[in-house]
């Protein structure tokens, strides 16, 4: 299987947020995936369904691998397990809500992928400042498979929302 290149977006914002994220970097070549960059980390405020909640660390990684992207999302859901995320189907758990890691598949290689339980490019990457900004550090050009130039997704971003990204810190590789 030939290898290919994929982006990954880490996030917590639980417990040292990022030994969390330096914990998963470590962790993921034992699944299969090389990571061959981390962007610097970055201080961003909270989006999505639950706003009351901490600030988050947040960070991109570009990756290699030779996973087919199913068995990506199980690589990414495993390393999630092992530091501690509790499951989608346990009790308690709040979509959007706090968490001490986040492992999201953002893109693998240069085609789309559709199926029940994974949608690659990520649904939400062209809307997230708080995965364009570390993205577009590592990668200042890049696109997506349907030709989205993702420094022109970000420069369209509504202005004055309330999802400030600040640089916190040193890259994790
Ligand atoms: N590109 C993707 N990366 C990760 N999960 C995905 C992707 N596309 C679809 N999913 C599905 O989304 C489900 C929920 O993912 P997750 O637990 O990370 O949600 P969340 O972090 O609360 O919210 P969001 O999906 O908006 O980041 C996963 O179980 C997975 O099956
Ligand atoms: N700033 C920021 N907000 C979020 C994040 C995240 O990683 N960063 N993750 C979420 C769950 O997917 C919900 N909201």
């Amino acid at each position: 299987m030939p290898e290919r290149i994929g982006y990954l977006g880490l996030g917590s914002n639980v417990g040292v947020p990022r030994d969390n994220l330096a914990a998963a970097v470590a962790a993921l070549p034992a699944h299969g995936v090389r990571v061959l960059a981390s962007s610097s980390t970055y201080e961003t405020e909270p989006v999505g369904d639950v706003l009351d909640q901490p600030d988050f660390l947040n960070a991109c990684l570009r990756i290699a691998t030779e996973l087919e992207p199913e068995q990506l999302l199980a690589a990414c859901k495993a390393v999630e397990r092992e530091l501690g995320r509790a499951a989608e189907s346990s009790p308690g758990y709040v979509r959007h809500g706090p968490r001490p890691i986040d492992v999201d598949l953002l893109l693998l290689g240069d085609e789309p992928y559709e199926s029940p339980r994974l949608r690659l490019p990520h649904r939400e990457v062209t809307s997230r400042r708080f995965v364009l900004v570390p993205l577009l550090e590592l990668e200042p050009g890049l696109t997506l498979p349907d030709g989205t130039v993702l420094a022109d997704a970000l420069a369209a971003l509504p202005v004055g929302q309330r999802d400030a990204v600040r640089r916190a810190g040193e890259p994790l590789t």
